[in-house]
């Protein structure tokens, strides 16, 4: 597969510039013959002859900075100072910090923050453990959990390289969902361990969030925390990404007029994401969904050493076909790829249905390259967002746990991700929705909002709240 495009690919060189012997205009030149795209110019500092700016470059990749950059070390006037890459320089010292909500001004703000006055409320928690919702920042808090295992589509890299995407992922929950969130990444691949320790920590938060954790000891793990504790357990990449493919897929048959009980699903990679994506959709009425991993078609009859595997080939594949994905692919409606970069190719489009939908959505780089597949399928989504429909779970995470929190749910059960998901598909309108729009973008405030109410209703009906905000919030208006 051609690389996908990487569009946050900026570079800022700082370069001092020996006035005496080359002007800006002619630095701007070198750069833009070799390639570079400058999008920003910063002053630093000026005297009678030099100056220090920090120029913003568009570059291709890796290979292109470093080329311009040689380039401009070999010219006469200009001290290259250094080269930082915009999306480095964004996470420097880490992209999240704490904040107080109120200053500790004098010695009586200080006896009640602290000691003393903590103390009665210490009290009056250990009295009455439910008011550590009131008391302390439990109810609007949510531990991000990872052991680095399976961290995007890069695999497992440690739970120290884990940690920016969970950082990322606590800017998210905090941005779209108003969720305090914390990264934690554990060094340690035992799930007992994990376990242990995600029970531990419990007691200052809301909810869990699992985030990258590689199959199949994901499922277990969650599994137990669930049945193990009174507080929400949701791995977002099984069932965040779930609810988000069906609100995607929800909306694309509206534009090629098909039923999910008609069309045929073949989906790569049947790890977290995978497995959590085929019960959804069958939960949704899909009938005929075969998985595909590294070996090819999840069918009966095969011994898996993963016993995932089996359970689902016995719930999946109806008419047991076995091969390769280029085997099962013939005559099918729909390609869902949480697997591996380059695994689909334009000849496996040509095979399928009429009005292919594709979403391609192993990151950061998809199944297939959507430039490529565009000419060849009625609708292609990715998980990125630099292309039209990104299908992320980040347009659930937020709003599934702002409305778990809020109703002080339990538990997230099957039906408040379906309630997610058709909220979120909801948010295109008919007039809105085409082949380039059938989610809406991560940036819609209506997603958030209409997903919290959604999986507030669907929470209540089946009475894992132990709130009703809906309530309260219908008398007050
Ligand atoms: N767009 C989104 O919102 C999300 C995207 N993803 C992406 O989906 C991918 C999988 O994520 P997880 O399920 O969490 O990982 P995982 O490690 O649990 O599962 C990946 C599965 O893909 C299989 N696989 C690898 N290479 C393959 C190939 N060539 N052909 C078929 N199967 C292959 C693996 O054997 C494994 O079963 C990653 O690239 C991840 O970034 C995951 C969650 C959300
Ligand atoms: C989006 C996400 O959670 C992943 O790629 O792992
Ligand atoms: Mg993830």
């Amino acid at each position: 597969m051609s690389d996908v495009k990487n569009s946050s690919m900026n570079i800022v060189i700082r370069i001092q510039i020996d006035k005496t012997q080359i002007t800006f205009s002619d630095i701007a030149k070198e750069i833009g013959e070799a390639g570079g795209d400058i999008v920003g110019i910063d002053v630093i500092s000026s005297s009678k002859t030099h100056t220090i700016r920090d120029i913003t470059i568009n570059v291709n990749d890796q290979k292109h900075s470093h080329l311009i950059t040689e380039r401009l070390k070999s010219i006469e006037g200009i001290n290259v100072m250094s080269v930082s890459d915009r999306t480095f320089l964004l996470h420097l010292g880490g992209k999240i910090e704490i904040q107080s909500k109120n200053p500790i001004k004098n010695r009586d703000d200080l006896s009640r923050v602290y000691t003393p006055g903590v103390a009665q409320v210490c009290k009056a928690i250990s009295e009455e453990p439910n008011k550590a919702y009131s008391l302390t920042i439990k109810r609007n808090t949510v531990a991000v959990v990872s052991d680095g295992t399976a961290v995007l589509g890069l695999g497992d890299i440690g739970p120290l390289a884990a940690m920016p995407v969970m950082e990322g992922k606590a800017m998210l929950f905090k941005q779209m969902g108003e969720v305090d969130a914390f990264p934690i990444c554990l060094d340690t691949k035992d799930t007992e361990e994990i376990i242990q320790i995600v029970k531990s920590i419990a007691p200052a938060f809301g909810g869990i969030n699992l985030e990258d954790i590689a199959s199949p000891r994901c499922f277990e793990i969650e599994k137990r925390l669930k049945e193990e504790l009174d507080i929400p357990v949701f791995h977002d990449d099984q069932h965040g990404t779930a609810v988000v493919i069906l609100a995607g897929l929800i909306n694309a048959l509206k534009l090629t007029g098909k039923k999910l009980s008609e069309i045929k699903v073949v989906l790569t990679g049947i790890g977290a994401a995978g497995t959590a994506c085929a019960k959804i959709l069958i939960g949704a009425g899909v009938k005929n969904l075969i998985g595909v991993d590294r070996n090819g078609a999840l069918h009966r009859g095969e011994k898996y050493s993963n016993p995932n595997w089996t359970e689902f080939a016995n719930l999946t594949n109806p008419d047991n076909l076995s091969g390769s994905l280029s085997d099962v692919i013939e005559g099918a409606d729909v390609f869902i790829g949480v697997s591996a970069p380059g695994i689909l190719t334009v000849d496996h489009l040509k095979k399928m249905a009429n009005d292919p939908i594709v979403f391609a959505m192993a990151n950061p780089n998809p199944e297939i390259d959507p430039e490529l597949a565009e000419p060849h399928v009625r609708v292609i989504a990715t998980g990125r967002s630099d292309y039209p429909n990104q299908i992320n779970n980040v347009l659930c995470f937020p709003g599934i746990f702002r409305g778990a929190l809020d109703c002080r749910a339990r538990v997230i059960n099957e039906e408040m991700k379906i309630a997610a998901a058709e909220a979120i598909a909801s948010v295109v309108s008919e007039n809105e929705l085409n082949e380039t729009y059938i989610i809406p973008s991560v940036f819609n405030q209506k997603v958030v909002e209409k997903v919290r109410e959604a999986v507030i209703k669907a929470a209540y009906q089946t009475e894992v709240a132990r709130k009703d905000p809906l309530r309260v919030e219908s008398q007050l208006s």
